[in-house]
């Protein structure tokens, strides 16, 4: 598998295609050692090229020969993938999530960027093509200089920057090439014209090690072909290998009547139906750039083709799985967290813990409605967390100091026994004398950001706001979720301004961080406030509804029997 060639020769050589092999790393390694320890100034290394045409080039093989005979030539290599994509500044997409990609399969990852576009998660707003010769001076900074080991595609907004990369890859050879023929984004929007189709048929495909089209895509490489069945993404596959490609993988996605992701992979002879479990999430943009990317890690790691596009399927559906309730934007289509396992470990290492579906029934008491029905706090909480409530707030405008106190280390043992965070009204002060799991102050109450430097990262802290520039300023504040209303009128709390249904929608439109709506709020109206369907709005937070009952637990129940089955029927995220 290794070639070694004196530094002077100039022979060309012509490798046959080569079959990506998972001892390359070792051998290269272990020989490049002893390339190194027997002659290092004079002796170079290269590997044979999986493409028609594959040389080094002469001043590349002299770099290398020098970096040698400086002393570095032994160090430790890493799987590299070179991405040639568009930029996606919401970073679900394109070249930033192709490098997290990467990066969480252990892969290196350089980029060539193709065009720039302005994008979040409500569609694409525009796109600046990058000069053609920019993208080959690109290429050839990257690909003289680094041992690229597999080259992925994205977006290339025209054929002429299709033709620059194909001469690149024939100027620099790689192991393995993998295409993914974007043209429509997640959105819907253009983001190469159609002309690009026939760079693709006619320069790209040939020299693909595999091509990754969706429904669409394989549709419209295709001349519109229409794809409803697995049996049609079948026959989609073989044509699209008979344009070139050694291998093609169309994702199914979420196929109409069916509950799971279905894709069908073809190597030219066997056809594999890899089928998945359908994530129902809005977290969705990028999950083709991801897949292809994970596929060029696997393959540049030593993967073989199938076993590559199995882990980087599994790999989405993880991370789909893990993104589904994150709430980066308000658009329809969020994007997913990469790097979801290094966040899971820097959870348990202390990163705070606040997590938004806990806003889905706040509790928050009431000492006077409690003193009318004859109960202490903690018969209250108690009853409230039976019926299923996921946060409670003790709020208490007359309480002594010692006695508000000692009543929050009595409901917090119950919280904690239950797994349910308890908060504290305005009172900094009480929350830190019982380690409770944060506060929730007002507008005229301590800004959250002196309670945010009182308290440290780890605390909850929610702020209570009517307008879209309090929610700005309690997001920069360092405000966990918001509490937004009243948005019905309400006698529990006096003068307050009622904001409606509108003023919600507004604030939770505006708002960085998870929205929890308050005031008013009952059995009977719980529905529509949710059906409002902003994703940053996570939940309800009620007084009465549940404290001024005769029975909490039967209130908190079906109270939250009517949240579930709304959001349920309207698919929301929350
Ligand atoms: C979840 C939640 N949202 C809003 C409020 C109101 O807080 P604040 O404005 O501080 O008013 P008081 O509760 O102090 O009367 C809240 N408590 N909880
Ligand atoms: C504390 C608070 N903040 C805004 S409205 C409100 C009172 C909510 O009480 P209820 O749920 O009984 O209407």
């Amino acid at each position: 598998m290794l070639e070694l060639l004196d530094s002077c020769d100039s022979r060309r050589f012509r490798a046959s295609k080569m079959q990506i092999n998972p001892s390359f790393y070792t051998s290269s390694f272990m020989a490049v050692a002893a390339v190194a320890t027997a002659s290092p100034s004079s002796l170079i290394y290269t590997r044979p090229s999986s493409r028609s045409g594959g040389r080094i080039p002469g001043s590349a093989r002299r770099t290398t020969a020098l970096v040698m005979a400086a002393g570095n030539g032994g160090g430790r290599t890493m799987p590299h993938v070179l991405t040639v994509a568009g930029s996606d500044s919401g970073a679900g997409a394109g070249i930033q999530a192709d490098i997290k990609a990467c990066g969480a399969l252990g892969a290196y990852c350089s980029s060539v960027i193709t065009a720039v576009t302005a994008q979040n998660t409500v569609g694409v707003q525009g796109v600046h093509p990058v000069p053609e010769a920019f993208v080959a001076e690109q290429l050839r900074s990257v690909l003289s200089d680094m041992a690229v080991d597999v080259v992925k595609t994205g977006m290339l907004p025209s054929v002429g920057i299709i033709k620059v990369l194909c001469r690149s890859l024939q100027e620099f050879p790689v192991k393995a090439l993998v295409v993914d023929p974007v043209m429509v984004s997640t959105s819907g929007d253009m983001l190469a014209g159609p002309s690009t189709l026939s760079g693709y048929r006619d320069e790209l495909f040939a020299m693909a090690d595999i091509v990754t089209p969706n429904l669409k895509e394989a549709s419209a490489l295709l001349g519109g072909m229409s794809l409803r069945t697995v049996s049609d993404m079948c026959s989609a596959a073989k044509s699209i290998h008979n344009l070139g490609p050694r291998n093609v993988l169309v994702k199914g996605g979420h196929l109409p009547g069916s509950s799971e992701a279905t894709d069908v992979f073809f190597d030219g002879e066997n056809y594999h139906v890899i089928r998945g479990s359908h994530v129902n999430t809005r977290n969705t943009h990028g999950t083709g750039c991801t897949l292809a990317s994970c596929i060029a890690a696997e393959l540049a790691k030593g993967s073989p083709m199938l076993q590559a596009v199995q882990r980087a399927k599994t790999f989405v559906e993880s991370a789909l799985d893990y993104s589904k309730d994150i709430l980066i934007g308000n658009g329809p289509q969020g994007p997913l967290d990469h790097l979801f396992d290094l966040n899971t470990h820097a959870h348990t290492a202390g990163a705070r813990s606040f997590d938004a579906k806990d806003l889905f029934l706040y509790a928050v008491t009431d000492s006077g409605m409690n003193r009318k029905w004859g109960r202490s706090i903690v018969d209250a909480v108690k009853a409230s967390i039976e019926g299923g409530a996921t946060i409670v707030q003790l709020r208490d405008k007359e309480a002594e100091t010692r006695d508000f106190i000692e009543a929050a280390n009595a409901c917090l043992e119950i919280c904690r026994s239950n797994g349910v965070p308890l908060l504290i009204n305005d009172r900094v002060d009480v929350a830190l004398a019982c380690d409770a799991d944060g506060v929730h102050v007002g507008q005229s109450d301590m800004p959250a950001r002196v309670a945010r430097s009182i308290l440290g990262p780890q605390k909850i802290i929610g702020v209570s706001c009517k307008t879209a520039a309090q929610a700005a300023q309690a997001w920069a504040d360092g405000a966990d979720y918001i509490g937004c209303g009243g948005v019905f009128p309400t006698t529990t709390k006096a003068n307050n301004l009622t904001v409606g249904l509108d003023g919600l929608k507004a604030v939770c439109l505006a708002s960085k961080v998870p929205v929890v709506a308050i005031g008013g709020i009952s059995a009977a109206n719980a529905g529509s406030v949710l059906e409002i369907s902003v994703p940053s709005l996570k939940g309800v937070a009620v007084v009465s509804a549940l404290f001024d009952r005769e029975c909490i637990g039967t209130e908190a129940r079906r109270l939250k029997s009517i949240l579930m089955d709304t959001s349920s029927h309207a698919k929301l995220s929350v």
